[in-house]
C-alpha cells in the first residue's frame, strides 16, 4: 500500500537509490503538448473541479477558512497553520501566474469548497541548470473526506495543468516522507514571548527553571545593534538583487531571482514579508539583508490565547555584518513587532546562529522534493537555498 501513487510518478524511486549510474536532470521528457490529456481527470461522481480567482474576495475567502479549518497541524494537533487572506494573495498572484494553477474541488450539491492545491511558476536553478518549474503548496482536503483519495487526484491535476504551461518540473515540501527527499531539514525555533509560549503548550519550562529566568533568558534589547540596520524600499531592489543572486548562487538548489521578483517576494508586506538591510554609512553600500515572512497558527483547544504569532525566517544575506549580529537585529525588531516564536530551518547558513541566538530544535523535518528532475545526490541541508511559504 505503501506510495501506491508515487510508485507511478517520474520522482526518485527507493529502488534507485544508490545508483549514480542514473544521470542528473529530467527523469522523463517532456510531452508534445497535442498529448497532454486536454480534459480535467475524473473526481469521484459527487465532487467537481473549480479555479479559484484569488483576486475575488469572496473565492479568496472561502479559500482562507478552508486552510483555516483543515490544513498542516503540528504532530500533537495542538496548532494549525492560519495563513492569512493578504498572505494567500501574495502567495499566489505572483508575477507570471497562471489562475489555472489555483485548483479548487465543490461538492456538487452545495457549492462548498472542500479541497485545494495550487502552483506557481518559478525559475529555479539546479547546479548550472535554471529549470523552469511549478512550485506546489496548500494541498488540503477537508477534514471529512480524507482517506477518499483526492489527493493522488489533485496532484494528478495540477500536474496536467503544469503540463499545458509546457512546464515540467516541480518542487514542493512535506513534513512526511515520500520517495524521495532532495533535502530533510530540521526546524527550529527562537521564543520571543515565552511566558505565551509555555502557556499554550508549545515550549516547555526548562528543568530547573523558573518562569521569571526563561523571561530573562530570552530578552532581547529594545533597538537594532546595526549601524545602518533599515527596513527596504523600492529604491533597494536593484542591489538587494545582486546580492540576493551573488549570495544564493553557492547553493545546490536556489531560485533565480531577478528584480521583479525580488520586488514581488522581499518588498515588505506588511502582516506578510518584512525585509531589513544595512547600508554602510560611509559610502551607501547596501552589504547586508534579511527577511522573514508572517505565518501565524490558530491554538486548538486553549482557552486564553487563539493566535501564536510566528515569524518564519526566509532569506538572509551576511557580506560585512557577522550573520549572526543580523539575524540577533531580526529577532530584535520581530520581538517589536509582537511575534511570540521566530522559526527557522537549517538551510543555508543558518545552522552557524541557530545555537547561538538560543533556537531550540522543532519535533519535526520538513522534506524537500523536486518532481521529475534527479540529483545524483541527496542535498546537506546547508545546500539548500530554496525557502517555501
Ligand atoms: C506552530 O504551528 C504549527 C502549525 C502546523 C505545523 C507545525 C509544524 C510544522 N510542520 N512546521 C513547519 O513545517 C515549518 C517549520 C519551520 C519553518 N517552516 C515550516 O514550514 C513552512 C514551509 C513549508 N510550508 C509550511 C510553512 C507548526
Amino acid at each position: 500500500k505503501q506510495h501506491k501513487f508515487w510508485e507511478t510518478q517520474p520522482v526518485g524511486q527507493y529502488k534507485d537509490a544508490g545508483d549514480s549510474t542514473l544521470p542528473e536532470g529530467p527523469i522523463e521528457p517532456p510531452t508534445p503538448l497535442s498529448e497532454v490529456k486536454q480534459e480535467p481527470y475524473n473526481l469521484p461522481a459527487a465532487y467537481e473541479w473549480t479555479t479559484c480567482d484569488m483576486d475575488s474576495e469572496e473565492t479568496c475567502d472561502e479559500v482562507y477558512l478552508l486552510l483555516k479549518n483543515n490544513y498542516v497541524e503540528d504532530d500533537e494537533n495542538m496548532f494549525r497553520f492560519n495563513y492569512s487572506k493578504e498572505f494567500l494573495t501574495w502567495a499566489l498572484c505572483v508575477p507570471g501566474y497562471y489562475k489555472s494553477w489555483h485548483i479548487g474541488v465543490r461538492a456538487k450539491g452545495s457549492k462548498k469548497l472542500v479541497a485545494f492545491i495550487t502552483g506557481i511558476p518559478a525559475r529555479i536553478r539546479v547546479n548550472d541548470n535554471v529549470v523552469k518549474m511549478a512550485e506546489i503548496n496548500f494541498l488540503c482536503v477537508h477534514k471529512k473526506l480524507r482517506s477518499k483519495r483526492l489527493a493522488p487526484v489533485m496532484i494528478k491535476e495540477v500536474t496536467r495543468r503544469v503540463h499545458l504551461e509546457n512546464i515540467w518540473q516541480a518542487a514542493y515540501t512535506a513534513g512526511v516522507v515520500l520517495p524521495t527527499p532532495v533535502a530533510t531539514c530540521q526546524y527550529w525555533h527562537r521564543s520571543l514571548n515565552p511566558k505565551k509560549l509555555i502557556d499554550v503548550g508549545f515550549s516547555r519550562l526548562g528543568a530547573r527553571m523558573t518562569m521569571s529566568r526563561t523571561i530573562k533568558l530570552y530578552k532581547l534589547p529594545e533597538s537594532t545593534v546595526t549601524s545602518g540596520f533599515r527596513r527596504m524600499e523600492l529604491r533597494d531592489v536593484p542591489a538587494v538583487t545582486r546580492l540576493l543572486r551573488n549570495y544564493l548562487g553557492q547553493f545546490v538548489v536556489a531560485p533565480d531571482f531577478d528584480e521583479n521578483d525580488v520586488e514581488h517576494w522581499l518588498l515588505p508586506h506588511e502582516d506578510v514579508v518584512d525585509s531589513y538591510l544595512v547600508e554602510s554609512p560611509e559610502n551607501h553600500e547596501i552589504t547586508d539583508f534579511c527577511s522573514f515572512y508572517t505565518l501565524p497558527s490558530s491554538i486548538l483547544g486553549n482557552q486564553s490565547y487563539s493566535t501564536l504569532k510566528a515569524a518564519y525566517s526566509y532569506y538572509n544575506v551576511a557580506t560585512k555584518t557577522p550573520l549572526t549580529q543580523l539575524m540577533n537585529d531580526a529577532l530584535i525588531v520581530a520581538k517589536q513587532k509582537d511575534f511570540d516564536v521566530f522559526n527557522a530551518l537549517d538551510v543555508m547558513h543558518n545552522e552557524g546562529f541557530l545555537k547561538d541566538l538560543k533556537f531550540g530544535p522543532g519535533d519535526g523535518q520538513l522534506h524537500y522534493y523536486l518532481y521529475n528532475y534527479r540529483i545524483r545526490n541527496a542535498m546537506k541541508p546547508s545546500e539548500l537555498g530554496l525557502v517555501l511559504l
